[in-house]
């Protein structure tokens, strides 16, 4: 049935698609949400190897949140065999953002299926587009940002030495995901800093001392 509809949405014009699309993913989220709950949310921001990841693993374990990476949910998809995988592999091997509705599509069935009512989602939104597509297909707004500032010679180190076999840790793809960070993911935490929205970490320092400032800014 989906399949058909999805089908079907190809031939129809991109705001009614969009609206429709919107409808389906409040319905969906208000119908999968136990008790009614309001569905709250935390974006993480900052560049790559800035400690997201690490952080979010203590958040989960110690705040009960969901944790939902969004480059994790492109690489399963990747792993899945789906039929957007190679599109999205060879966006991540090229530093580059991978289209708002592939990962919105994501991050929806993610929270469905999560169940729960608090979720953190780290590295994303990661340019205007996927920001306000967001907005107005899953229509939350975050309850703020949580934005990891650190210096691009320590993400580089870190991120050389991270050893997970990502198709992107390597030097070349390491300083396109700098630049598209400071072009495109930048002005999204200046857009929530202009709302007074971001709560601001100072990621250079050890990973214990990062936690404890989140703790405090977490209570
Ligand atoms: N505060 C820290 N000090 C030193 N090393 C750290 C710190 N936080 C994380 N690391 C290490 O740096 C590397 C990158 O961390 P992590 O994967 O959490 O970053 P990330 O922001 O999620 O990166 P990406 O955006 O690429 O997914 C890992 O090897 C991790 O162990
Ligand atoms: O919203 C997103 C998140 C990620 N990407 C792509 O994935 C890689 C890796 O992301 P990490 O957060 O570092 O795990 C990123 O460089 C992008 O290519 C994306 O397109 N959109
Ligand atoms: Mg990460």
């Amino acid at each position: 049935m989906r399949g058909g509809l999805v089908a079907s949405a190809r031939l129809l014009p991109r705001p009614l698609v969009r609206w429709f699309l919107q409808r389906r993913a409040q319905q969906d989220i208000n119908e999968n949400m136990s008790g009614g709950k309001k569905v709250k949310i935390i974006f993480v921001l900052g560049g790559p190897g800035s400690g997201k990841g690490t952080q979010c693993s203590n958040i989960v374990e110690h705040f009960g949140f969901i944790h939902l990476s969004a480059g994790e949910l492109l690489r399963a998809e990747i792993n899945s065999g789906s039929e957007n995988g190679t599109m999205i592999d060879t966006i991540i091997k090229e530093g580059k953002i991978v289209p708002s509705e592939i990962t919105i599509k994501l991050l929806q069935e993610a929270i469905i299926k999560g169940g729960n009512d608090k979720y953190i989602i780290d590295g994303f939104p990661r340019n205007e587009e996927n920001r306000v597509v967001f907005e107005s297909v899953i229509n939350i707004s975050p309850e703020f940002v949580l934005f990891f500032d650190c210096s691009e010679e320590e993400m580089e180190r870190r991120l050389l030495g991270r050893n997970q076999g990502r198709s992107d840790d390597n030097i070349e793809t390491i300083r396109k995901r700098l630049k598209v960070f400071v072009e495109s993911s930048l002005p999204v935490i200046e857009y929530y800093e202009s709302k007074g929205m971001v709560k601001k970490i100072d990621a250079t320092k050890p990973a214990p001392e990062v936690f404890e400032d989140i703790i405090f800014l977490l209570k």
